[in-house]
């Protein structure tokens, strides 16, 4: 079931006709569905039933105030990475004592930050990290929950940018030293270890390479017990892949099964971090056709939407597909759809088969994750306009920025 879908030769998401939308609020803007969003929620936590287990939604995702406070209502746990998206989700009315906090940096005011709100468990990814937060809990007269990242080692056959859990990522801690760095934090008193936690990358597409990962990560928690380390929960971490085009994702029922069958009768408490599985495809951005160039052999269609508002396609080559608001009746010509930016690397798609004409509007699909969040204000463009569908009802969930924005907290010499 898709809600974004043509009705009467128009686009729709869910029940709002999207060009209407286009005229309400201007273009290039991110457009939202709340069914959309609730239905891959539910398809990962449903997957897991009867198993004791937390989905943690992964914020950098998309961290749109209403989309986290969709989840939020519906339960959810969060998986943040800074002390931004923290104040977020407090900000979207989640709850803290569901927040897990990855990340391999961590400042000592973003663990303060954390242990004041409470929050469920610190992902540590190295030994150094695990000394500061001691310090910092300790100051604080606190314990501050841990889980180690675990990196496994393992090649997820992913874009290389997006691939965390070979040892030349900078993500986690080798398997040789975890059992070391375990043994640390069980001799600190300001810290109490509560799990294991991997990710080892993101747009998997196929469930093997998670299975070597949970093979490694149950042979140390094995381990573990056997020095007298107990572990209450796995995180294993976020990374399943969607279908941008032509994948063909593992859903979420046989992925959960295939961890599970692995866990056998083990109690341990399951934590999912999906970020893009419940985004990607629960929005798209709406762009315009502004201009139709030819140079030599070579189409161009200018749209409104650039680089600075959807970077994927330039940073890792990632293809998203493009289809008309109003599709036209015609012969298709090849267009490279490029936005305004002064950049070679400014384009949305290439070599796109369209039938269009300037003023046409266009969708750029399996846009919700990593689009509005990776966007920039580069070549002093201010951030597009978000919107979330329910129904047949649309909500304005962040506003274009204005120009004055764009230099808001700058200041010229006296
Ligand atoms: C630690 C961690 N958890 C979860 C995610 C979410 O990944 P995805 O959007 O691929 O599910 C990421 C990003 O890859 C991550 O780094
Ligand atoms: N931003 C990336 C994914 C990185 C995941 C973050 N750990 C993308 O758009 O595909």
């Amino acid at each position: 079931m898709d809600f974004f879908q043509y009705r009467q030769n128009q686009l729709f998401a869910e029940e709002c006709q999207v060009e209407a939308l286009a005229q309400k609020y201007g273009t290039p803007f991110y457009l939202y569905s709340r069914a959309t969003i609730e239905r891959h929620w539910h398809a990962f936590n449903n997957a897991v039933e009867g198993h004791p287990h937390l989905i943690c939604y992964a914020v950098k995702a998309n961290s749109n105030l209403a989309v986290l406070n969709v989840m939020a209502k519906l339960g959810s746990g969060f998986d943040i990475v800074s002390g931004g998206e923290l104040a977020r989700v407090i900000a979207a009315g989640g709850d803290p004592s569901k927040v897990v906090f990855s990340g391999v940096g961590k400042t000592r005011d973003e663990m303060k930050q954390a242990l004041e709100a409470g929050i469920y468990c610190f992902n540590l990814e190295s030994g150094a990290e695990l000394e500061r937060l001691n310090e910092v809990a300790l100051s604080m007269g606190k314990v501050a929950p841990v889980s180690i990242r675990v990196n496994p080692d393992v090649d997820a056959g992913t874009h290389p940018y997006i691939s965390t859990g070979l040892s030349e990522n900078k993500f986690g801690i080798t398997m040789e030293q975890a059992l070391e760095v375990f043994q640390r934090a069980q001799q600190l008193d300001g810290v109490a270890i509560k799990g294991v936690d991997c990710h080892i990358g993101s747009q998997l597409t196929e469930i093997p390479p998670f299975l070597d990962a949970l093979d490694r990560l149950l042979t140390l928690i094995d381990e573990l017990e056997g020095l007298g380390i107990r572990i209450h929960h796995l995180d294993v971490g976020g990374g399943l892949g969607v279908n941008y085009g032509d994948e063909n994702p593992p859903h979420p029922d046989q992925y959960a099964r295939a961890l599970l069958d692995k866990l056998g009768d083990r109690k341990l408490t399951l934590i999912f971090e999906p970020g893009r599985a419940i985004m990607a495809n629960a929005g798209i951005l709406v762009t315009q056709v502004e201009f139709l160039k030819q140079n030599g052999d070579k189409h161009f269609a200018v749209v409104d939407a650039a680089m600075n508002d959807l970077l994927r396609p330039s940073l890792y080559s990632a293809w998203q597909n493009i289809i008309p608001l109003r599709p036209r009746k015609g012969e298709p010509t090849h267009y490279d759809v490029v936005g305004p930016i002064c950049e070679t690397g400014d384009f949305i798609g290439k070599d796109r088969a369209l039938c269009i004409e300037a003023g046409d509007k266009l969708a750029v699909r399996s846009a919700g994750a990593y689009g509005f969040a990776m966007a920039s204000n580069y070549n002093s463009r201010p951030k597009v306009a978000e919107v979330m569908v329910d129904g047949e009802k649309d909500h304005l969930v962040r506003a274009r920025e204005t120009i004055e924005q764009l230099w808001q907290g700058e200041q010229v010499l006296p």
